[in-house]
């Protein structure tokens, strides 16, 4: 990111805040002016006690003095922090409303785990430098200017002298700014790792176990933590010789001042008076001179952070639209007309010309070698992909022509290896229809023919299923993912038949629930199962990302002899 672009997201984060920012300014200043004032009161309280006059007055001024600034200083540093809060939150939301809606293929290339921290991590690091940081800024660019015009006003050549020393350090300090920036996105960098690790290993958590690898998923994350301590210490490192530099500037300064303001005195240039003066004045610069270093530095350290929230907030979306208010019912027909398709642009084709005709209704089976490009037309369908060439049409309509929460609205999907999410057996079935009613799952659960599984779970439909649903059998994962899926009352269902074997309860209860699911809406399988083949109305043979054949059981197992090879190896083998 160029400096004008981190400029410009930072103001962006700014803006909406700017008026409680300038806000706590204010109150800080007022609080530090009660300050200032507090020991001139004092100075009048001892010279009334010495002069013996009363003292009510100024006792009274000097105690509303102190109240006061306490009270609007704290406040002014609440409303500071309340600020940083409120930045740091809207950029989260901001984040977070685009996470869940990035395109399938971004999400593919970057590792979740990278794209939480940036949601967690880096948003904290804009708390400072849209509030603390531009108040710094902003009083201490404030107080170096009056306290340099006083300066200019006690002796231009000792101004000369002071500014001269400050804007050497300076230099020196405006160098290793951008160390700290890279410090700091180094070390952003390697707390994404420990998430991308812990995420991967958390994902495959009874794999990690199996695979004997706690020890070396440990060392990958702990050499990542490592990391972050050494950018970050070397991050700490420049910020704190940035800090230290204030004071050698103005030590070098004062020497300097004193050296050639002695001279001037010596030679009747200026007075004893105007020298000890200006050196207090000098002594005074110490405060807002700190408050810049500390403003460029935060400003650094937010610049880091910047790049990493705005980098995420470029990655490609899907639109948001509307979900229809009454989507159409009945079965919808499904066309590929000659679709070519590859899942990135350095990727061979997956679907080399993709031609079939699915009427409303029905079930329709695709079978064929694996990675012949089945579960791809899954994919395009739900348009989680575009095509390169050729159009799908859902019901006549192109998938492009259709607002997409409307096209998805139309589908079920029950992916390969049907997923169940943590959290109950409830909240997994109205996970795709949240207004499900009482009655219309009790029904669903006898479609699924999962009645009887529930009724054997400890609390029913309240029963916690536990991360990705461990507690239940592949069988019962298989149709709590179609029972989920048949709850949208879907005109398309597509399922994703999985590969791993069931027992003959498990698969005669799934091709009942698809045979019966085929009565009322459009069923495309990708099927891996003798049983469901039979069962098909057509079947599509596909190979090498090409459609090779169609016809039903029968036909097939007569005409194409990748068919046959398929029914006589992979189907028999389940039946
Ligand atoms: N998200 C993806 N990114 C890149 N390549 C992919 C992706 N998904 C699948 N592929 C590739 O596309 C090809 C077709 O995959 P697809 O999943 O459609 O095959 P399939 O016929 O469903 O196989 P199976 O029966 O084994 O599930 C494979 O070579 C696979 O490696």
């Amino acid at each position: 990111m160029s400096a004008r672009d981190t400029w410009r997201a930072l103001y962006r984060h700014f803006r909406p805040h700017r008026g409680t920012v300038a806000l706590g300014a204010l109150l800080t200043l007022v609080g530090a002016a009660t300050g200032l004032a507090q020991p001139l009161a004092a100075k009048a309280l001892v010279d009334r006690l010495g002069g013996d006059e009363p003292i009510a007055g100024v006792l009274v001024l000097l105690t509303a003095l102190v109240v006061l600034g306490t009270v609007v200083e704290s406040f002014g540093a609440y409303v500071l922090e309340r600020t940083a809060e409120s930045v740091v939150l809207a950029a989260r939301r901001t984040l977070i409303g685009r996470l869940l809606r990035l395109r399938l293929s971004e999400v593919e290339r970057l590792p979740p785990g990278d794209l939480m921290s940036r949601v967690t991590s880096d948003t904290t690091l804009l708390r400072a430098v849209t509030t603390q940081s531009v108040v710094s800024a902003a009083t201490g660019g404030l107080t170096f200017l009056a306290t340099i015009a006083m300066m200019a006003y006690m002796d231009a050549v000792l101004l000369g002298v002071t500014l001269g020393v400050i804007v050497l350090i300076g230099s020196a300090v405006a160098l290793v700014m951008p160390q700290i920036s890279r410090a700091t996105a180094r070390a952003q960098e390697s707390v994404a790792r420990i998430s991308t690790v812990l995420e991967r290993a958390f994902g495959a958590f009874r794999t990690v176990k199996a695979s004997g690898a706690e020890e070396r998923e440990t060392a990958v994350v702990d050499a990542a933590a490592r990391e972050a301590w050494r950018h970050g210490v070397r991050s700490a490192k420049w910020q704190s010789l940035a800090g230290t530099s204030v004071g050698l500037a103005v030590q070098v300064s004062f020497l300097a001042v004193l050296g050639i303001g002695g001279a001037r005195v010596a030679s009747g240039a200026i007075s004893v008076s105007t020298l000890v003066a200006f050196l207090l004045f000098l002594f005074y610069l110490i405060d807002p001179v700190s408050k810049l270093v500390q403003a460029a530095t935060q400003y650094q350290v937010g610049s880091a952070a910047i790049a990493r929230i705005e980098e995420a907030e470029q990655l490609a979306a899907e639109e948001p639209s509307a979900a229809p208010a009454a989507p159409a019912a009945g079965p919808a027909s499904v066309v590929f007309e000659d679709v070519t398709f590859r899942y990135r642009d350095d990727l061979p084709y997956v679907h080399h010309g993709v031609s079939f005709e699915v009427p409303g209704a029905g079930m329709t089976a695709f079978v064929g070698p694996s990675g012949a490009g089945k579960t791809t037309v899954f994919g395009l369908v739900e348009r989680f992909y575009e095509t390169s060439g050729g159009r799908i049409l859902i019901d006549g309509r192109d998938v492009r022509d259709w607002p997409l929460a409307e096209l998805r609205a139309a589908i079920g999907y029950v992916e390969q290896d049907s997923p169940v999410l943590a959290g109950t057996v409830r909240e997994n079935l109205v996970f795709g229809a949240p207004d499900a009613t009482d009655a219309e799952i009790a029904e669903v659960l006898v479609r699924a023919k999962l009645d009887a599984v529930v009724e054997r779970l400890p609390d029913g439909l309240e029963t916690v299923v536990g991360h990705r649903g461990s507690k239940l059998s592949g069988g019962e994962r298989q149709r709590v993912a179609i029972a989920r899926a048949l709850l949208r009352r879907p005109r398309l269902l597509l399922l994703d038949e999985a590969t791993s074997q069931l027992d003959a309860v498990n698969e005669l209860a799934l091709r009942d629930v698809v045979a019966e699911a085929a009565r009322e809406t459009t069923v495309l399988v990708v099927a891996h199962r003798l049983s469901t083949v039979t069962l098909a109305d057509r079947i599509v043979v596909m190979e090498a990302g090409r459609v090779r054949a169609v016809g039903t059981h029968a036909e097939l197992v007569a005409r194409d002899p990748l068919y046959g090879e398929l029914a006589a190896t992979q189907f028999l083998a389940t039946a």
